[in-house]
């Protein structure tokens, strides 16, 4: 049935509003894989925070190979699917993908002069990455026209070569000279996309009509899962500019989430072709970061060890699975030492495998991630030195006294290195950095445990600050001039922190050995519990969101830049 029915219902803009989830509609074909058009969609929409809808163009009989055949209804049914959506829900952002022909692209037009939302991305779809044509070559010049109507357009390379009447760019500069001349002329915002270019670094440039550019660098991901970038970073896009932020914001977001999905994405073994993005990576990442489980489970350590034997297998960590031990890049001078590292395998692992690491090593950590983690990082310092020096305060034998001390001094050397330096070029016009939840927790545990229980426990708790940063120093791969990250990364290489570790190591393995069973039981679980914020305090940095702050749903007025947008 494709005649309307009457409006029975009031638009949702009668209704409250829907505080801080865009309602976010995509127009869009179908890909029963669930890679691309209206499914990618929709995932891309939920993942950026928003609500979806979704209207249907064109049923599409595709996969990871290609299109093998399309059925489109007629233009009465899409134009009836469009009413019922805006009859019925306020829209705060709609997004076009795949639209097919040049009658489908009348009706969107006739029916967004009726319902002219704030945002209006366009994904001038033509061909996929497979070939397949998705637009019928008669219907590109209709394209070209309906992305004047657009708050932003994101054509990849060909597109843009069609939309602006030029040939396919080979470099950014040229694609960036194509698309700021078609915007300058058109009033039109431009996403341009580097992906199909021969690049090492994939950056998408929000260029404004008026010539401003905003820049999103990101690594280029060695993968073949690549299927539906395109209509994922539009539909993100669309829903952080409908939930409010301004277009840096948005495009950050979007360009950050989408790397983390394509990274992700041959994990989910989808198809044998160029298979999807992982959408929901980063959701399962933060709902298993926001996990209340404990960390260390009753039965991990024995209430007494009387031998290093006692502490058995590595066990440490939420699934308690077996587990390779990782070599130790600093050797554990004696058998107590020796079992923490086995029993700590797990969360050793995690550290290495763990998404901050990676990126942190292949430079596509976002600036952003990297700044909050080294004001963190001089926050933390701060604490540990005063776990250090309780440590001295508390030990009686000189040797420790002065290695506890000289370790204080170390880890306020450190701080004020970092103020000096890394943190010296930041903005100090605003409030200073206040300790993170994870931070703060790391500290309060290390000070409490340095101050409150046995020494030989406090020496436990300090030991994987130490342990893992100098195993974690030890694994860095050799980075290309250029590498972001490059300078930080060879503080890690400092052969004097490895010393330091091992005098660490030596000072615990004789308190261990010294110690009665069942204080070394609660220095192995104090062990255990330090390795475990040492990784919280790697992987926070990647939970928080670039901008931050509140999704608030901001007026045309709160954006200048947009003003005047989806006509
Ligand atoms: N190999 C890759 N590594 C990192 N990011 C990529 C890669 N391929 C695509 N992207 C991201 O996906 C976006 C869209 O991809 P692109 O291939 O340019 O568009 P389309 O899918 O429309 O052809 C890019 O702008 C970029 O952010
Ligand atoms: C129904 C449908 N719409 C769009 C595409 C093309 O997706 P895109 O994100 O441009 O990326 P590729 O799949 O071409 O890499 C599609 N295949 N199907």
């Amino acid at each position: 049935m494709t005649s309307s029915c009457p409006t029975q219902f009031p638009p949702s803009s009668t209704l409250p509003a829907a505080a801080s989830v865009p309602r976010v509609l995509s127009i869009a074909g179908t890909d029963p894989t669930g890679g691309a058009g209206t499914a990618a969609d929709l995932k891309s929409i939920t993942a950026a925070g928003g609500y979806g809808m979704s209207v249907v163009t064109a049923l599409v009989a595709q996969n990871t190979h290609g299109v093998r055949d399309l059925h489109v209804p007629p233009a009465e049914f899409l134009a009836a699917q469009l009413r019922a959506v805006s009859d019925d829900v306020t829209l705060d952002a709609v997004k076009t993908g795949m639209l097919g022909t040049t009658e489908f692209i009348a009706t969107v037009v006739a029916w967004l002069d009726d319902v002219r939302p704030a945002i209006l991305v366009v994904d001038p779809v033509m061909i996929a990455t497979s070939g397949d044509r998705l637009l019928q070559p008669e219907a590109e010049q209709a394209m070209v026209a309906f992305c004047r109507r657009a708050t932003v357009v994101t054509p990849n390379i060909d597109e843009l070569a069609v939309l602006t009447g030029s040939p396919r760019a080979t470099t950014e500069d040229e694609a960036l000279e194509q698309a700021a001349r078609w915007s300058e002329e058109t009033g039109v915002a431009v996403v341009v996309k580097t992906g199909h270019l021969d690049t090492l670094t994939v950056t998408n440039t929000w260029l404004s009509p008026d010539g401003s550019r905003i820049a999103v660098p990101s690594t280029r991901v060695d993968t073949t899962s690549t299927h539906g970038t395109g209509c994922s970073l539009s539909s993100a896009l669309a829903t952080r500019l409908g939930r409010g932020d301004s277009p840096a914001d948005a495009l950050a977001w979007a360009t950050d989430w989408l790397h983390e999905s394509i990274t992700h994405g041959a994990a989910l073994r989808v198809g044998s072709g160029h298979g999807p993005v992982d959408h929901g990576h980063r959701a399962r990442r933060l709902q298993a970061a926001a996990s209340s489980a404990p960390w260390i489970m009753p039965d991990a350590v024995p209430h007494l060890l009387e031998t290093p034997a006692d502490l058995g297998a590595p066990q440490a960590g939420d699934h308690g699975r077996n587990v390779t031990v990782p070599a130790p890049a600093v050797a554990p001078p004696g058998p107590w030492t020796a079992a923490l590292w086995a029993a700590g395998a797990e969360i050793t692992a995690a550290i290495a495998d763990s998404d901050f690491v990676r990126a942190l090593v292949d430079g596509s950590l976002p600036q952003h991630a990297f700044a909050f983690y080294l004001a963190q990082d001089a926050l933390y310092l701060n604490g540990y030195a005063r776990a250090l020096a309780a440590l001295a305060a508390r030990s009686t034998d000189p040797d420790a006294q002065v290695y506890w001390s000289q370790a204080a001094t170390g880890a306020l050397t450190e701080e004020a290195e970092l103020h000096r330096g890394w943190l010296g070029s930041a903005d100090h016009t605003g409030a200073p950095p206040a300790p993170s939840p994870v931070t703060a927790a790391y500290t309060t545990f290390l000070l409490a445990t340095a101050l409150g229980e046995d020494r030989a426990v406090g020496v436990a708790a300090v030991l994987p600050c130490f342990w893992l940063y100098a195993q974690v120093g030890a694994a860095l791969p050799a980075v290309p001039a250029g590498h972001p990250y490059s300078a930080w990364l060879d503080t890690y290489r400092d052969p004097g922190f490895v010393t330091a570790t091992e005098q660490a190591l030596a000072q615990l393995e004789s308190e261990m050995a010294a110690a009665s069973p069942a204080v070394r039981a609660a220095a192995a679980r104090a062990f255990l519990t330090a390795c475990r914020h040492e990784l919280e305090f790697f992987d926070q940095a990647l939970r928080l969101e670039p901008g931050g702050g509140a999704a608030l749903l901001a007026t045309e007025t709160d954006r200048p830049e947009l003003a005047g947008s989806a006509r």
